[in-house]
This record gives structure tokens, C-alpha cells and sequence, in this order.
């Protein structure tokens, strides 16, 4: 299976960098309408309570899926593999999640995210956050296209 985070370089995301050591390795795949990344939450990921995963991780993973899933549909756009040739980045300009109901830590996580919005600089995507079928979270994000010299170290 290709992940989007594979492909693109040069990236050290907290969230999605399949290189940074202390990240959360998300790994999202696209099918060139939608994507779908599974995450399982472990037992320090929870809020109050033992049973249920913390707000501020639910929004990391979003933010992260959404972004990479922007990035991949500009390539698509563009015409390219995702990662072949100028690389294509966007940073998050806003998010707005809405939290439905409490998430089962038990998992899968299952995020699905697909672009309402694609403009020259501005993507905004739809990501939705469910377990088993219900859904717990759904969220907007509004990603803003940057220049490639931002991911130099
Ligand atoms: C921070 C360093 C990141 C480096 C990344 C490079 C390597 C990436 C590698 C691989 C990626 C893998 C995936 C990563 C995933 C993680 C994502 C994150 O956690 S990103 C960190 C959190 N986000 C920030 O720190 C942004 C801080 N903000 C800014 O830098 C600017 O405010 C920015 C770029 C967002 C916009 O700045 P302007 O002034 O150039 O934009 P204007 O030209 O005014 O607007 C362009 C369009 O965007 C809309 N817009 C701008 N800001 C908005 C906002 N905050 N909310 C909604 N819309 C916004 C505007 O309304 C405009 O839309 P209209 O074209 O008119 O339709």
C-alpha cells in the first residue's frame, strides 16, 4: 500500500513525518477523491477517563490527515505523483472541529477526508473521524499553499 506521507520529502512533522522519532507516524492513503488513514490510540492517548482518547490528539491527527490530504490532491491537480518534481506544501490556516461524541480508545480510529475547496493557494477539507461506524468527530480545515523553502531544515 503507498502512503502519502512516504512520498513527500523533507518533511518533519510531529504528526505525519515517518522520520521524526517522537511522532504520532499517521499514514494516510488517497484515491484520488478521498483518504482514509487508521490510527490506534494507545492507553496514554486518553482524556480523563482511561476509556476515551484526548481532544488535543484527535485534532493532531486531523490537522495532519487533512493537510497531507491537500497536499495530495495539488499534485493530482497539477498532474503529478505525489513527491515528483517541485515539492507542493501547505500549512494549516485554520481548523474547526466539532467533537460529537466521546472516542472509544480501543480504536481503530478510522479518518476519512476529502477537499470542498480547491483554489490556487487555498484548499479547505472535510474530515470526518469515526470508530466502529459512529462517528465521533468531523472537522474543516483550511489549508494555505507555501512556498517549498519552508521545509528546509
Ligand atoms: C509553520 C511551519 C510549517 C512548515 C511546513 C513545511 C514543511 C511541510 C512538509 C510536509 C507537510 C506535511 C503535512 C504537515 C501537516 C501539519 C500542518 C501544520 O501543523 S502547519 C503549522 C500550523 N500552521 C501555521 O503555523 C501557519 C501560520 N500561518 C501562516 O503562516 C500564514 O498566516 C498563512 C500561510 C496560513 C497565510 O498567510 P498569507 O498572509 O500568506 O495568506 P493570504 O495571502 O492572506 O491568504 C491566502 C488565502 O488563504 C486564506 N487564509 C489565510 N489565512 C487563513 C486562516 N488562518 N484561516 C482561513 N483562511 C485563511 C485567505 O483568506 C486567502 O483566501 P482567498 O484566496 O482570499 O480565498
Amino acid at each position: 500500500m503507498t502512503f502519502i506521507q512516504d512520498q513527500l520529502a523533507d518533511n518533519h512533522c510531529f504528526g505525519c513525518s515517518p522520520d521524526n522519532p517522537h511522532g504520532h507516524h499517521i499514514k494516510s492513503t488517497w484515491d484520488g477523491e478521498r483518504s482514509i488513514c487508521h490510527f490506534s490510540p494507545k492507553p496514554w492517548h486518553c482524556a480523563g477517563s482511561p476509556h476515551y482518547v484526548y481532544g488535543g490528539l484527535i485534532a493532531s491527527l486531523i490537522d495532519c490527515h487533512s493537510v497531507c490530504t491537500a497536499i495530495a490532491e495539488a499534485y493530482q491537480r497539477e498532474g503529478r505523483a505525489i513527491g515528483e518534481g517541485e515539492t507542493i506544501f501547505y500549512v494549516t490556516g485554520s481548523l474547526n472541529i466539532s467533537y460529537l461524541k466521546a472516542t472509544p480508545i480501543a480504536g481503530p480510529l478510522v479518518l476519512e477526508a476529502r477537499l470542498s475547496e480547491a483554489g490556487r493557494r487555498k484548499s479547505v477539507v472535510l474530515c470526518t473521524l469515526s470508530v466502529n461506524g459512529e462517528l465521533c468527530a468531523k472537522a474543516e480545515l483550511v489549508a494555505i499553499r507555501v512556498p517549498a523553502s519552508w521545509g528546509e531544515a
